[in-house]
């Protein structure tokens, strides 16, 4: 069995699949390095031969992680390494270690199940687009405040915007104009993150026409569904990239 981690800014994303088939054993979504040994150590009939990770945290944070990782399951975490160009496809930045790696293996992931032209939307902490060409190059992207931060900037910065999350989640039940503070906010910013999908999507049809496959992922992916029907969703995205950079045997 493999141990894949995904550690975003604000969650892991962990999952544990059988090495010879790819079938999945377990997985889940946790916000410590504690949860995470924890979760992946309550999988009745744990019997890890590797793990692979992709980290957009700090190189501090990876490593601690990685070293958790060995001292509860005794395996080495292999971490993905930025390419100028892998499985295909071109890292289309100036600086290619600069481009997130979230983001390098997620159009990594979306060009392999495509075979043409991909926009990839992921929205997490941030809402990151990516735009990939037939021909394999990556043309670069673009990154938004995601959902948590919109949310958070506007807590933390005015001095009457306070509410549960609690009451958040109820808000998003309609997108109808919010008669309260909480709608207002919660329903503002799902609309926000609709108009940058729909945006992309207008840049991708100018590009290309018909003619690319849209990816949608990361844990707000839901949120934004309606604004890009034709989207594939793909929750783990970003794990069909990192079995391709980080292959284990
Ligand atoms: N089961 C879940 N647990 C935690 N967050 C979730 C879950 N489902 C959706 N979300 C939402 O997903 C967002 C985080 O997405 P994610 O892709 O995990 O971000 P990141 O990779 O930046 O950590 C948050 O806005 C959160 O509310
Ligand atoms: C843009 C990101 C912060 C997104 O992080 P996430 O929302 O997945 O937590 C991450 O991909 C990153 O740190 N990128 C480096 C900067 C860049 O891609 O240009
Ligand atoms: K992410």
């Amino acid at each position: 069995m493999i141990l894949e981690l995904d550690c975003g800014n604000s969650f892991i994303k962990w999952r544990v699949i059988h090495a010879a088939d790819a079938t999945i054993v377990g997985g889940g979504i946790v916000d410590s390095d504690q949860a995470l040994v924890d979760a992946v150590g309550a999988l009745a009939s744990l019997r890890l031969a590797g793990c692979r990770v992709v980290s957009v945290r700090s190189e501090d944070e990876t490593a601690a992680i990685c070293a958790l990782i060995g001292q509860a399951f005794a395996v080495t975490a292999r971490v993905a390494e930025p390419a100028q160009e892998m499985a295909g496809v071109r890292n289309g930045y100036e600086d290619y270690q600069r481009l997130g790696m979230d983001r390098w293996l997620a159009a990594l992931g979306a060009f392999h199940l495509a075979q043409r032209a991909c926009l990839v939307i992921d929205l997490g902490t941030a809402a990151k687009a990516d735009f990939i060409s037939a021909d394999g190059e990556h043309l670069g992207g673009y990154i938004c405040p995601g959902m948590p931060l919109m949310r958070s900037q506007l807590r933390t910065h005015t001095r009457r915007i306070r509410y549960d999350d609690a009451s958040a989640e109820r808000a998003l039940s309609s997108l109808a104009p919010g008669r309260s503070t909480v709608e207002a906010v919660e329903r503002g910013c799902v609309l926000m993150l609709q108009g940058f999908a729909r945006t992309q999507l207008e840049q991708a049809r100018a590009l290309w026409g018909d003619d690319f496959t849209v990816f949608l992922t990361g844990g707000d992916a839901p949120l934004v569904r309606e604004a890009a029907p034709q989207a594939r969703v793909v929750p783990d995205l970003v794990f069909v990239g990192l079995a391709m950079a980080c292959p284990l045997d």
